[in-house]
């Protein structure tokens, strides 16, 4: 949120920092307070655009495996997608309730009502409700979720696919996934500070043909690596920081 007007930044807080992947359907009060505390600080300091997007933690994921969901395999029952869908709602309903009682402008976006994915499972995520609430001074809060999906139902989408999608379509000057680690780290367990191919690291994160592009820190890194912007991968500490355009954790630049 550093520079003219028109700079967005997209960022994404993991499922994991803001619930208690521990308890069903339970938000990590300590954890929410704290990265909220720093958007709402940083949203009133700096100028600029903010997409807001979350993951599913203790909520969509429980649901989504009770019914066998994930991002590729999916189901036509619509109690199970409801399911999915419902958890994900109430916590995107926290979020939103509890930046706005801090004064941001916080509105809900629901990925359910406006994306899908083909027979080869490529997304469609039109941007334009998101790109209309930013116009109109908003800050839109979309949500991990289940969408349709040709011939299988519905599937599950990530945070870190809207992430990548938004940042796409509406030209992000920057984006910040905030997770559980302070970045990507080595086999010390350092942070590594810049991630220019994935061969810098691809050692530490196993290779891709293992990996599940949907989760995981070698999924995060491939797709941010694709980017037409700067990334940054950052623990809860580390939000205020980026959102002023300071160095957080571990920056992946592939351009
Ligand atoms: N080299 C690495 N550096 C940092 N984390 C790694 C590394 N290799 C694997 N990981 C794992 O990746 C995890 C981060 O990915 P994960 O998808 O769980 O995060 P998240 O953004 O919080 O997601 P979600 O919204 O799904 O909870 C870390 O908790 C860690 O266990
Ligand atoms: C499980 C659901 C519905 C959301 C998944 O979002 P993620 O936690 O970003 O992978």
């Amino acid at each position: 949120m550093t520079g003219t007007d028109s700079d967005l930044v997209v960022l994404k807080l993991g499922g994991s920092v803001i619930t208690d992947k521990d308890s069903p359907e339970t938000v990590d009060d300590e954890a929410l307070h704290r990265v909220l505390d720093a958007v709402a600080s940083t949203s009133k300091s700096e100028d600029g655009r903010l997409v807001v997007v979350h993951g599913g933690g203790s909520f969509g994921h429980v649901h989504a495996a009770d019914h066998g969901v994930s991002t590729t395999t999916g189901t036509s029952d619509a109690a199970a997608a409801t399911a999915i869908h419902g958890a994900m709602k109430r916590l995107n309903g926290v979020v939103v309730d509890r930046l706005q009682e801090r004064g941001v402008a916080a509105l809900p976006v629901h990925p359910l009502s406006v994306a899908a994915r083909d027979a080869e499972g490529v997304l469609s995520l039109p941007a334009g409700a998101t790109e209309g609430l930013l116009e109109e001074g908003f800050v839109p809060v979309l949500h991990g979720d289940v969408i349709a999906h040709a011939n299988e139902g519905v599937t599950v989408l990530s945070g870190d696919e809207i992430v990548t999608s938004l940042a796409d379509s509406l030209g992000a000057s920057r984006v910040g996934l905030c997770s559980t680690v302070p970045g990507v780290l080595d086999e010390h367990d350092a942070v590594i500070e810049e991630v220019r191919s994935f061969e810098d690291v691809a050692s530490v994160l196993g290779d891709s043909e293992s990996t599940d592009v949907s989760g995981g820190m070698a999924g995060k890194v491939q797709e941010l690596l694709d980017l037409g912007a700067p990334a940054h991968i950052f623990g809860p500490d580390a939000v205020g920081d980026f959102l002023t355009g300071e160095r957080a954790g571990t920056l992946v630049d592939g351009r």
